[in-house]
């Protein structure tokens, strides 16, 4: 199992005494799987992944385990941490533009990580980066290379995060709203490509969206958060035929559905 979250708690510290944000969380991604994490804004999906990860300092207080490719990470010491967020996990956010340093360029944004983190050598990381970049369908990767982040559109900036995302050959890809921001077009292009990796590496991904067409679409399970706790887990492709818990159908008919004089 890639990905194992057993009964993850979460409280931040308040003037008041802690404010539980995440009450025994529960969740898994194997080899292969694209895991999608439902909720209305604040139910808790990023908080789940900066956890998952330990992002957090001494401001959070967790509880639970949580295991990735097997190892736990609650109580792992800091050069553990370090090197399974550097070498199985990778993690893509919504606005590409502030995971790029804005005054480099982006292939040197790519390049250097694989260099300095990773210990490759400069040459095999350009080949690595510009073969990546390809990936990802863009045109002239030497080009894009020399190009700033401000000379990009937000589709093209979110393939170059994704091809930075993927050169360093991680287990596991957390796309925290990853494809939000994107049109309706360069969205389903950039999920082809993650499914690809899926298929072709057996990369997990846990898929965070607030798009419930979206996660049902391309999800092989959804489970769905609320007030930091999953109220219900569901097959993707079932997750509208079979949501029977309120607060999803209560999602599913707040989400809005494009028929034909919809817009008028
Ligand atoms: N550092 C923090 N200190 C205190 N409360 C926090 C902190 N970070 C997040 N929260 C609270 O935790 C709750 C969950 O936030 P989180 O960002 O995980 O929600 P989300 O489901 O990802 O929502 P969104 O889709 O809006 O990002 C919110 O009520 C938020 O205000």
């Amino acid at each position: 199992m890639l990905l194992q979250i057993e009964n993850l708690s979460l409280s931040f510290a308040g003037d008041d005494g802690p404010i539980p944000v995440l009450r025994g969380v529960s969740l898994n991604v194997d080899r292969g799987e694209l895991v999608g994490l439902v909720g209305e804004s604040g139910s808790g999906k990023s908080t789940t992944v900066r956890a998952a990860l330990r992002l957090y300092g001494e401001e959070a207080e967790l509880g639970g385990s949580v295991r990735i490719d097997g190892q736990e990470m609650l109580g792992a010491d800091p050069a553990t941490l370090r090197r399974v967020r550097a070498d199985d996990t990778a993690l893509v956010q919504q606005d590409p533009r502030a995971a790029l340093n804005p005054v480099r360029r982006v292939g040197d944004s790519l390049t250097e990580r694989l260099i300095r983190v990773h210990g490759r050598p400069r040459a095999e990381a350009h080949d690595t980066v510009r073969e990546l970049l390809t990936a990802v369908g863009l045109t002239h990767p030497e080009r894009r290379m020399r190009q700033y982040p401000h000379e990009m559109s937000g589709g093209m900036l979110q393939r170059v995060v994704i091809a930075g995302a993927l050169s360093t050959h991680p287990s596991l890809i957390f796309a925290d709203e990853a494809t939000s921001a994107l049109d309706v077009t360069t969205q389903a292009e950039v999920i082809a490509i993650v499914q690809r990796q899926i298929r072709e590496r057996g990369l997990g991904v846990l898929f965070i969206t607030h798009d419930l067409h979206l996660a049902a679409a391309i999800c092989d399970r959804v489970h769905v958060l609320k007030h930091g706790e999953i109220v219900e887990s569901l097959a993707g492709d079932r997750l509208f035929a079979d949501a029977t818990h309120p607060y999803t159908r209560s999602l599913i008919s707040a989400a809005p559905t494009m028929t034909r004089g919809s817009a008028a």
